[in-house]
């Protein structure tokens, strides 16, 4: 069978993964952070963050959904793949999902990410740990990462309208006077500056995504609202820097200049996560009451049906492209698509060196 998808045989979602109870969370926090130097009050700050919401953060229903609505999309264009779902740092692991599909008879797939953007943590990271899974695996599939998707029109689009929504919530007499705040996870300046082939394109692909939003913002409302890119959920120790201005800080300096209302857009999330529903919605939005702004937070990507059909277009395109056709790769703002094969050194692992799958490394 010659299909669309040829030569991949399975799509294979890569996520962070969640703890589901309350006594997953100590363990699901290790894993995130062995090796790592997070200080102890962080772990136990962020635990309490879980427990807040009964020790299950919604990531993995999330990705539950999402997969059941790429099944659908794909079933629905005709496209018989299929698909599978492995977190690097909770069950269902990676391992475990690349061990069912060569039982299964895959031997090559495509892998989408859920990170849109170019860092050491949100593409790297994931690399590595494909390339451990592996490692034990004899006759693993092979896999193809799916490119980076912050510029996609069905990511950017669905943050459009999200946008718009949010902004119609705010009361009426405020509206005009509000400013966008596109939030996004922080990192470390070193990581920023080492993300991509070149450096800083974490930040650099997220200030594309927030321009993007605002021209198309102020096509449709003919208002031009003042923006700026925000930080959340910083760790690691005081002395190493981060990026910033934090979203809590910048609401603070918003007020003092007299706005009075803001829309949290969260870029940096594909799906509502705990830095969302916590960070967010409940620590942000509680700094904004006690200073009196209106504040209301746009809606992630989550299963947008733009967002969704997304996927469907980049597994074509990388099909396309790895049969040796011309392929139409969609994007939208300054930003030209972002490249298949990441290069030698692309988003280094600032610890040393370790394997990776899905590059010419
Ligand atoms: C860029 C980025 C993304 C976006 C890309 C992507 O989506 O992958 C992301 C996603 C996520 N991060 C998550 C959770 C955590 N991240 C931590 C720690 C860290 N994140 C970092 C960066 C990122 N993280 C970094 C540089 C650290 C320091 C330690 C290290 O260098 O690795 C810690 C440890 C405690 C803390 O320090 O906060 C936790 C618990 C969850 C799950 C949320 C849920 O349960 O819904 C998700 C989706
Ligand atoms: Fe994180």
């Amino acid at each position: 069978m010659v299909s669309g998808a040829a030569p991949y045989d399975a799509l294979l979602l890569v996520s962070f993964g969640g703890p589901e109870k309350p006594e997953d969370v100590v363990p699901f926090l290790r894993n995130v952070t062995a090796g790592k130097n997070i200080p102890d009050e962080r772990l136990v700050e962020v635990g309490a963050h879980y427990a807040q919401f009964g020790g299950r953060s919604p990531i993995n229903d999330q990705n539950r959904d999402f997969l059941a609505a790429i099944r659908e999309d794909l079933a629905s264009n005709g496209i018989d793949l299929p698909v599978y779902w492995g977190n690097r740092n909770w069950d269902p692991y990676l391992v475990d999902a690349l061990g069912k599909m060569k039982a299964d008879g895959i031997t090559r797939a495509a892998a989408l990410f859920t990170s849109a953007y170019s860092s050491y943590s949100g593409c790297r990271q994931y690399r590595e740990d494909l390339a451990e899974a592996v490692s034990d695996l004899e006759g693993a599939p092979r896999l193809d990462k799916l490119r980076a998707y912050f510029n996609h029109p069905g990511f950017v689009e669905s943050n459009v309208d999200a946008t718009l929504a949010a902004l119609a919530d705010l009361p009426d007499d405020v509206r005009r006077e509000a400013h966008l705040v596109f939030v996004t996870h922080s990192i470390p300046e070193a990581m920023n500056e080492r993300s991509g082939p070149v450096g800083r394109a974490y930040v650099h692909q997220h200030r594309a995504v927030m321009d993007e939003i605002g021209d198309r913002v102020r096509e449709e409302t003919g208002h031009r609202y003042p923006s700026a890119l925000v930080y959340c959920s910083r760790s690691g120790p005081p002395s190493v820097p981060w990026l910033e201005p934090d979203v809590n800080d910048h609401l603070t300096t918003l007020h003092n200049s007299g706005v009075p209302a803001a829309v949290l857009v969260p870029i940096g999330f594909v799906s509502d996560h705990m830095e969302v529903i916590y960070d967010l919605d409940t620590e942000a939005k509680a700094t904004a009451a006690e200073l009196g702004m209106a504040c209301e937070r746009a809606a992630t990507a989550g299963v947008d049906p733009r967002f969704v059909a997304m996927v469907r277009d980049l597994l074509l395109e990388r099909a396309a492209a790895e049969r040796g056709e011309d392929v139409d790769r969609k994007v939208v703002g300054a930003v030209p698509a972002t490249w298949d094969v990441c290069a030698p050194g692309c988003c280094a692992n600032l610890r040393g060196p370790r394997p990776a799958l899905c590059g010419s490394d």
